[in-house]
């Protein structure tokens, strides 16, 4: 099995990293240019496993993608009713995100289309999405009474009808999906979550001219005719990747970092409102706009933290860092409780059972897992030890920050940091 040992850091943190772009927003940027008639150039996008699906799924269906670097590229698609039959199956990869979104996109066009993606994509459920799609009109059919990869979407007999979704789930993958899904319903269409999730796609629409209505957890989006794509989209960093380096900051002792180009949609920085009630040391510099999107520096410095409690309100809001936050929380005085966090089960692992089962190697007796959430007792001894990634991309890095806080860790299956944040170990290497 490939491994990667990760040495005890022995002294502090210290420098400036340039976070990488956004992946929520790289990828819509993909999508939503895929679907505009003139080119949209794209910068600071993030080269990764999972953006690199969205690119290789909008290049299948008939959109032009060009790279300039790995960075920047430039996408130009044929219109909204643009979108051609893929001569292939569409492999969305290891990603939740592009499958969802996508599924949405091609529900209600005219040709026939298959998914298929990974191991782990095809444990996820997809019926969250399937359901409300074929409430509007579609023809979806899944493994498992539609619920799961593989999966077809055949053309709808007639038009979309929009409607009113009440999701049982804050997912901005089910409201993204429904949304786009609405682009091309006849009526309104609306989502209603139980919290708001990330509001990304709603953004990057009215970057193309598409305006959308948001009333409490409510958003509606109307029939649209003209989808105008903008020249340039600048991709903010993304706060999901900072979030390694905010708890490595705060929990190594001398550690002062910058981190550049962060996002700070105030539906992503639930992290920052959790470490700071901590204790944790964080500035948020430069604040400004781009795109639609905040964005900021953020200087964080070491300082001692204290245990929390958290639920279901501001899951959505960090819902991918719980497994740092889980780091942080074991250097951490006292305990901290999770509770609400039942989504994490139905990422690309059992985040609940990876960070129980995992972290109490290094930190015996540490984490108790619950049904929805996690109990961690901060302050416990911490060893050396091996534990293993599930090839799911944020345990590999939170074990990493472990073990840099830590007494070191070897981590089984390392690679899989290629699907969110390629240049991860190389950039811990040289912070220390
Ligand atoms: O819309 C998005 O870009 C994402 C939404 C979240 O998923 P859910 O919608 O399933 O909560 C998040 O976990 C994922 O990493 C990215
Ligand atoms: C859950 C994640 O992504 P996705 O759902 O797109 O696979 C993630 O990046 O943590």
């Amino acid at each position: 099995m490939d491994t990667k040992t990760i040495a005890k850091a022995v002294s502090g943190l210290k420098g400036e990293i340039q976070i990488p772009g956004d992946k929520s927003i790289s990828h819509r940027s993909v999508m939503f240019s895929a679907l505009g008639s003139t080119p949209v150039h794209i910068t600071n996008f993030l080269h990764a496993q999972d953006c690199m699906s969205t690119a290789a799924c909008m290049q299948s269906l008939g959109a032009k993608v060009e790279f300039l670097s790995d960075t920047e590229l430039i996408v130009t698609g044929n219109g909204l009713h643009g979108l051609k039959e893929p001569d292939m199956i569409i492999d969305a990869g290891n990603s939740g995100t592009t499958l969802r979104l996508m599924m949405g996109i091609l529900a209600p066009q005219p040709f026939l289309t298959t998914f298929t993606g990974d191991a782990s994509l095809h444990k996820r459920p997809m019926g969250r999405v399937i359901k409300p799609l074929s409430q509007m009109g579609a023809k979806i059919f899944g493994r498992q009474q539609n619920q799961k990869l593989p999966i077809t979407i055949v053309p709808a007999e007639g038009r979309f009808q929009g409607m009113t979704y009440n999701s049982p789930v804050a997912s901005a993958q089910v409201k993204s999906a429904v949304l786009l899904a609405g682009m091309y319903a006849e009526g309104d269409t609306t989502v209603v979550e139980p919290f708001t999730s990330r509001d990304h796609t709603e953004r990057m629409l009215e970057a193309f001219g598409v305006h959308t209505e948001k009333q409490g957890t409510a958003v509606t989006i109307h029939p649209v005719d003209e989808f105008r794509a903008p020249k340039e989209i600048e991709v903010p960093g993304d706060i999901s990747s900072a979030a390694y380096w905010l708890v490595a900051g705060a929990i190594i002792p001398g550690s002062d970092l910058m981190l550049r180009n962060v996002g700070v949609n105030p539906t992503r920085t639930g992290i920052l409102d959790v470490l700071k009630d901590m204790g944790a040391d964080i500035e948020v510099l430069n604040e400004r706009t781009s795109g639609g999107e905040a964005a900021a520096d953020i200087r964080v410095r070491y300082s001692r933290l204290q245990g929390t409690r958290f639920g279901a309100e501001i899951m959505p809001r960090l819902i991918d860092e719980i497994p740092v936050i889980a780091v942080a929380a074991l250097f951490a005085e006292g305990d901290t409780v999770i509770t609400g966090a039942g989504e994490l089960r139905v990422k690309e692992t059992d985040r609940l059972q990876a960070i129980t089962d995992q972290f109490n190697k290094l930190a015996p007796g540490a984490v108790e897992g619950q049904e929805d959430g996690l109990i961690i007792h901060g302050g416990r001894k911490i060893e050396p030890a091996a534990a293993f990634s599930y090839d799911d991309h944020r345990i590999a890095m939170s074990l990493a920050i472990l073990g840099a806080a830590g007494e070191g860790v070897t981590i089984e299956r390392p690679e899989c940091v290629n699907i969110s944040y390629p240049a991860f170990y190389q950039t811990l290497e040289e912070l220390r």
